[in-house]
Order: structure tokens, then C-alpha cells, then sequence
């Protein structure tokens, strides 16, 4: 029997056809999967949508447009055991990245064919779902500046102009970070909790490499004293984010922990998973294997390998052994 399908597609989201993407994701999967198909309206709960089709019984859920519509459908799966399929057709598709999903139409459509399923941890945000991460105070301004129009305008360029925009008047605060075992006071410009970031969130790049089922959160705090440091914290974590080296500089500091509280002053809008929550204080805290998510097969991956141009080079390739 074939397995049923909620997909939830957002058909103004990104760049693309989504005529086109439709029509590429039906051919893909409805040979295999019957679909179900909810497009979402400028008002529609896409998180509703997801909830009605979990209690209608459907074997997994799809979700198809940009983080928007990706982390709405996402509050919806978590905690449920219904695996989650990701197609991304947004701007910045930071979902994708941060989860190592493709983000071109036909591959991640073959990744929910391919059936193979991962665990990972998410959090809760003042009672809400977070699958990526909370930007307090910079990055929360930088994605309430990257509007609708300048999205469909300038695409990720978009993201870059409104961070510009917000280093330009970037004003610190005073934060206070309560752990489970721990409470830390300083002064910050961007306070950051992830449980999972591409490594396009620089601001989350404080540690080398956010692992995301290891049941932690990992917070990074950026505070430069001027604009001038501020470009150069950017850079730096920039680079960690590309070598997997962590942050060095002293107006950087990161940790991991199973939750937090951060109050700061004045209060700070926070984003979570790139949608304005509100503002400071927030409990964050991490559920351990809260989401079932479709990945790419080991298999898939292509290990490194160049043997061309040997000399008198024969490559036979071996019947693949079982187990
Ligand atoms: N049919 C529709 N018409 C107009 N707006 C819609 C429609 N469906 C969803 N939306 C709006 O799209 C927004 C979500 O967009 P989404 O994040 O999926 O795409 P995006 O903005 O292109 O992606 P990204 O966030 O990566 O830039 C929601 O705010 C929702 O109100």
C-alpha cells in the first residue's frame, strides 16, 4: 500500500516557478506517496494545516517553501513521531543547510523517497517549537528589516542589507543568562541560542560546530565595543563557521547547556527559527529527539576520491557485501 502525505506548499515562496516545483514534486513522489496537498494562503495557520493532517492519520508530512513555512509546519511534527520531509524553496533555506538536506526540488524529493529517517533534538522558546535557533537583539532586527518585497527583490542580498542596515545602529545590552548551573552577566550586542544553524547564522558560530542531538543548546554572545570591532567579530565567526575552529576573540563567548533563561535591558525582540516571537525574558530548553526528520543516506554522501591519471589505474568495483 502506498504511504500517505500531507504536503503543505507555499506557492508565493522564494524566487522559483511553483507552478514548475509542484509539478516536479508530484512527479516525483506520487508514484510512491499519495499526496494529500494544502497550498497555504497569506493568512492561512500553515501549523494548523500540519495538526489536522496528523489527526486525519497521514504516514508523514511534507513541508514545501521557504523557513517560513518550514518552521511553521515543523511545530506541528515535533513531539508527534510523524516523520518530517523538507523541501526548500525559499531565500536563505537555513533548514535545509542547518539539517543537511539538499535544497534543490528533485534531490530533497529523493531523500523522502529514500526513506531513511534522523533524530534530532529541538527546543522550546517561551512554550514554542525551535528546530533552528533564538537571535536576540541583532539578528532579531536584521530579519524584521529583510521584508517581503526586498526577499523577492534581492533574495538572500536581502538578509546581508538589512544586517548592514542594523551593524549601522547597532546598540548593546545588558544581558543575564541563567543555566542549569550557572548565571552570567554581561554586556552584548547579539545573543544567540542554537540547536541547529547553517553556517550562514554567523552569529550563532561561537563554538566549533553545533551538534544537533547531543541534547545541549549552544549560546553565543557577541559584544564589540565600536562598529569597526563589530565587522571584525562578523569576519572571525565567519571563519569559524568555515573552518570548525571556535571563536578566539574577547568579544566572543559561547556555551552549551540543556537550557536557559535570558533576561536582558532594555528588552530585545527575539526571533526564533526567523519569525518575530515577541521580546526578552525567554526560557529556552532543549528536548532531546524531539523531531524525525528525512536526511540523505550515508550512502549518498560522496566520500573523497581522485584516481584518475594514475598510471596503468584499473578500478573494479566490488559486490556490495550485506550488513
Ligand atoms: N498564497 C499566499 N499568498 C501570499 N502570501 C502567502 C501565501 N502563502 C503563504 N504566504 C506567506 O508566506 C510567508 C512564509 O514565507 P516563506 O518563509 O515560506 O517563504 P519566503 O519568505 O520566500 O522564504 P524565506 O523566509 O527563506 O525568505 C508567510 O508569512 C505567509 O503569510
Amino acid at each position: 500500500m502506498k504511504r500517505s502525505a500531507c504536503l503543505i506548499f507555499n506557492p508565493v515562496a522564494g524566487q522559483g516557478d511553483s507552478d514548475q516545483d509542484l509539478a516536479m514534486i508530484r512527479a516525483i513522489l506520487e508514484p510512491e506517496i499519495d499526496l494529500d496537498i494544502q497550498l497555504t494562503t497569506e493568512d492561512s495557520c500553515t501549523d494548523d494545516l500540519a495538526r489536522q493532517a496528523i489527526e486525519r492519520g497521514v504516514d508523514l508530512i511534507i513541508a514545501s517553501g521557504g523557513d517560513g513555512t518550514l518552521s511553521e509546519t515543523a511545530t506541528a511534527v515535533v513531539g508527534t513521531d510523524v516523520p518530517f520531509g523538507i523541501i526548500s524553496r525559499g531565500t536563505a533555506n537555513a533548514f535545509a543547510h542547518a539539517l543537511g538536506i539538499p535544497d534543490t526540488v528533485d534531490a530533497a524529493c529523493k531523500v523522502i523517497l529514500q526513506g531513511v529517517t534522523r533524530t534530532v533534538d529541538v527546543a522550546y522558546c517561551n512554550g514554542h517549537p525551535m528546530v533552528l535557533l533564538a537571535g536576540i537583539g541583532f539578528e532579531a532586527d536584521a530579519v524584521e528589516r529583510a521584508d517581503r518585497e526586498a526577499k523577492n527583490r534581492f533574495g538572500i542580498l536581502a538578509y546581508i542589507l538589512a544586517g548592514v542596515q542594523e551593524l549601522r545602529a547597532m546598540e548593546n545590552f545588558d544581558v543575564e543568562i541563567e543555566t542549569e548551573d550557572k548565571i552570567i552577566k554581561a554586556t552584548a550586542a547579539a545573543v544567540t541560542v542554537a540547536n541547529a544553524a547553517p553556517s550562514t547564522s554567523i552569529l550563532a558560530q561561537g563554538p566549533a560546530g553545533i551538534i544537533v542531538d547531543d541534547g545541549l543548546l549552544d549560546l553565543t554572545i557577541v559584544a564589540p565595543a565600536n562598529r569597526a570591532s563589530a565587522i571584525a567579530a562578523a569576519f572571525h565567526l565567519f571563519q569559524t563557521a568555515s573552518t570548525g575552529n571556535a571563536a578566539e576573540r574577547n568579544d566572543i563567548g559561547y556555551l552549551r547547556a540543556k537550557q536557559f533563561k535570558i533576561k536582558t535591558d532594555p528588552p530585545q525582540k527575539v526571533v526564533v527559527d526567523g519569525e518575530i516571537l515577541g521580546t526578552t525574558p525567554v526560557e529556552i530548553h532543549c528536548v532531546p529527539a524531539g523531531l524525525k526528520i528525512f536526511v540523505p543516506s550515508v550512502e549518498e554522501e560522496k566520500l573523497p576520491e581522485k584516481l584518475e591519471g594514475l598510471p596503468n589505474l584499473i578500478v573494479e568495483e566490488k559486490e556490495k557485501e550485506n550488513g
